[in-house]
């Protein structure tokens, strides 16, 4: 027992200065947050902004309700059919401008990535038949193009995994706006694309390790984790349990 702990005391240190190591070599580090709607992305950005060498990247969800002046979310849930084509390319745009945003600090945390906005968010549409098999075709080109020639390649991803029914009260409770038609099945069917995604790996390729966190429990205990997994949460030491990422080393995309 003593020896197992010692051992596994030693192998966070080894891998805390090896994250050290990354970072003094000028390689920084993108965290990337997912979850459901309402899992608590936006709670554990806010938590570790207060950490120095950690800048995040929070609430794209601000980016899309102004537009040039335009609520594309509202527009969005008005009328998907007739808007979620446009929408969905707005999120991939403003993702690759999150992922590729230069920062001084060496570690990076954002909320969402453009992995997410296709393997989870346009799959969905595609298949409620909110939309076009041409116009899923032309955001999953965009989408091959920009992971193959840009770098939105994270580090790590951390998986808020709820439940849908916590995922509802959330919603529910914060009650916003645009949000406020959201259907049921909307959010049960967007928790197991995540769950397939990150989890059963069913479908679509994992960039990269992933973190899962249980979001369903209350947020201020939620708060607690994220203080005792910190070294985890910010790639310094081995992650527990971890779901690992399908791509290969060499395979990962070129930087710009
Ligand atoms: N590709 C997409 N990526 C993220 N959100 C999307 C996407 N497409 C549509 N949305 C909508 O944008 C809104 C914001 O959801 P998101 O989960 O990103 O943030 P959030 O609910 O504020 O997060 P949290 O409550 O976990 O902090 C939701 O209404 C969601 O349905």
């Amino acid at each position: 027992m003593f020896t197992e702990m010692l051992f596994s005391g030693l192998r966070d240190r080894v891998f805390s200065l090896i994250g050290g190591l990354k970072m003094s070599a000028g390689k920084k580090i993108t965290i990337c947050v997912e979850g459901n709607i309402g899992s608590g992305k936006t709670t554990l950005l806010d938590h570790f902004a207060q950490f120095p060498e950690v800048k995040t990247i929070s609430e794209p969800v601000n980016k899309w309700r102004d537009a040039g002046g335009h609520n594309l979310l509202e527009l969005m849930y008005s009328d998907p059919a007739r808007y979620s084509c446009m929408f969905q390319s707005y999120v991939q745009l403003t993702m690759m401008d999150n992922h590729t945003a230069p920062v001084e600090k060496p570690i990076k945390m954002m909320e969402r990535s453009i992995h997410s906005g296709r393997y989870c968010f346009i799959e969905n549409l595609h298949r409620g038949g909110l939309m076009a098999d041409a116009e899923y075709a032309v955001l999953d080109q965009w989408f091959q193009w920009i992971t193959a020639n840009v770098n939105v390649q994270p580090d790590l991803i951390v998986y808020l995994r709820t439940s849908p029914e916590v995922a509802l009260e959330r919603i529910r409770r914060r009650s916003r706006d645009e949000e406020r038609a959201i259907p049921e099945s909307y959010v049960r069917a967007l928790h197991e694309l995540h769950e397939d995604w990150l989890v059963r790996r069913a479908q679509f390729p994992v960039p990269c390790q992933v973190l899962v966190l249980d979001a369903d429990q209350d947020l201020s205990l939620l708060k607690e984790e994220f203080n005792v997994r910190k070294q985890e949460i910010l790639c310094r030491s081995e992650v527990k349990s971890p779901v690992k990422s399908d791509r290969p080393a060499a395979a990962s995309a070129a930087a710009v």
